[in-house]
């Protein structure tokens, strides 16, 4: 049976920001996901807008491709004490997205969105050239959900804009800098940006940091909706907002997975083509098989926790080599971490008073040999990077 997991919200972050459920009330990750059908929608690479005050076609959505024009907007809404969602993305709009418009529509008078894929998180070898970019669907999608809130009486808002800049308008003082040693405006978060996700891509984390800072200035949004799929993100955020004095509130929706098989969505998956797909779903697998060891009740222990994910990794793994280069799909394994959800630093046994974090990271290597005419997904298929995790829930057991 499905049911809605909980959002999680934090306006200040406290040692505990999972909320306490009863074991008996301890249901899996696995077995609720929220689900979707795989997007058909066709993308479609086009520049971001040029003029200032155009609405969406065939919506009231306002598109903002300025800081001033998206002030103008805003100030007689403050004035009104009308509340705004934020939600920060990088475009390429899909299910979870969607998801989290809805969030911010249900609880804030205004939505905005905003698409910007943000030079500086991504280092220099990274695929921001290839960032799959669709703002005619994006476009569509927000015109889509809008109606769809517009016809439901259970929302408090609608989305209302959309913020485009372009990087001369994010980064006034020219081109952020990629490198780790680079010279600019930066916000860092560590050590909680340094782990994980952070040691694997050292920029990253500074990257979304500095860009969300500018974004919350810009919009000073009510409240920020952001997604558990990049579940460090989250932590990192809500860092960043309680140790700046940021005057709003963080609220993180659940993943939004595949209806078929639970792969999380995300925009990266157009790179993967059909073959690799297929296969991409072995870290979800992995992670639900460590939660199934974690609500046996049998142990909170990190190394009985992780060692059925790690099994079916390895397995999978050597299936995987032993077909032949035209039918396998092979992959490096990041991490699979077990950390603490304050600090995401790894831990040996978890507190059940706090819980834990089960995440981990995967590349999809290229394919090595393809079938004649096979699709290998968007820029043919470059190595892709999956995240996913899994919040283990503080649960009061007798271990
Ligand atoms: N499957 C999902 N369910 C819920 N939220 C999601 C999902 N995927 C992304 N988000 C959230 O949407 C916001 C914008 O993310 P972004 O635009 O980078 O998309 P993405 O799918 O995460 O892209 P990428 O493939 O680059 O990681 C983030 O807060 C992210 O966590
Ligand atoms: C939060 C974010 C929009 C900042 O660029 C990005 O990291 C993302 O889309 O998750
Ligand atoms: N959603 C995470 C954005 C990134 O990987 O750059």
């Amino acid at each position: 049976m499905f049911f809605r997991p909980l959002l999680m919200r934090t306006q200040h972050a406290t040692a505990t920001p999972f909320p306490r459920i009863p074991s008996s009330q301890v249901r899996t990750a696995c077995g609720t996901a929220k689900t979707s059908s795989p997007s058909s929608s066709t993308r479609r690479k086009m520049s971001a807008p040029k003029n200032n005050n155009k609405t969406i076609p065939n919506s009231p959505i306002l598109v903002h491709p300025s800081i001033a024009s998206l002030h103008a907007w805003r100030r007689p809404l403050v004035e009104a004490h009308r509340t705004i969602g934020l939600v920060p993305t990088m475009g390429a709009l899909h299910a979870g997205h969607i998801s989290l418009i809805r969030a911010a529509a249900r609880e804030n008078h205004h939505v905005v969105v905003s698409i910007y894929v943000n030079p500086a998180q991504f280092a220099q070898t990274e695929d921001l050239d290839t960032y799959p970019t669709t703002w005619d669907a994006d476009c569509e999608a927000l015109r889509r959900v809008d109606r769809e809130l517009a016809d439901d009486g259970g929302n408090l808002g609608r989305v209302s804009a959309v913020f485009a800049p372009r990087t001369a308008e994010m980064y006034p003082s020219g081109f952020p800098g990629q490198e780790v040693h680079s010279k600019g405006s930066f916000v860092t978060i560590t050590p909680v940006g340094e782990v994980l996700e952070g040691a694997s891509r050292p920029t990253f984390f500074r990257g979304v940091a500095t860009v969300c800072m500018k974004l919350f200035n810009i919009v000073q949004p009510t409240r920020v909706y952001l997604g558990q799929k990049d579940v460090q993100q989250t932590v990192v955020l809500r860092r960043m907002v309680q140790d700046f004095m940021m005057p709003l509130e963080t609220v993180v929706v659940p993943t939004e997975r595949d209806a078929k098989d639970g792969l999380a969505l995300s925009s990266r998956n157009v790179y993967l083509g059909v073959r690799r797909r297929k296969v991409a779903v072995v870290l979800w697998n992995a992670l639900c098989a460590a939660e199934s060891a974690y609500n046996g009740g049998k142990t909170l222990s990190r190394e009985e926790i992780l060692r059925p994910a790690n099994q079916l990794l390895q397995q999978t793994f050597s299936e995987q080599k032993a077909l032949g280069p035209e039918d396998r799909s092979l992959f490096e394994v990041d991490y699979v971490s077990l950390a603490d959800p304050d600090t995401m630093q790894e831990v040996d046994v978890i507190d059940p008073a706090k819980g834990a974090v089960l995440s981990g990271a995967i590349k999809m290597l290229p394919v090595e040999k393809a079938a004649p005419g096979e699709d290998l997904g968007h820029g043919d298929g470059p190595a892709v990077r999956l995240l996913d995790n899994i919040i283990l829930r503080p649960v009061e057991r007798d271990v």
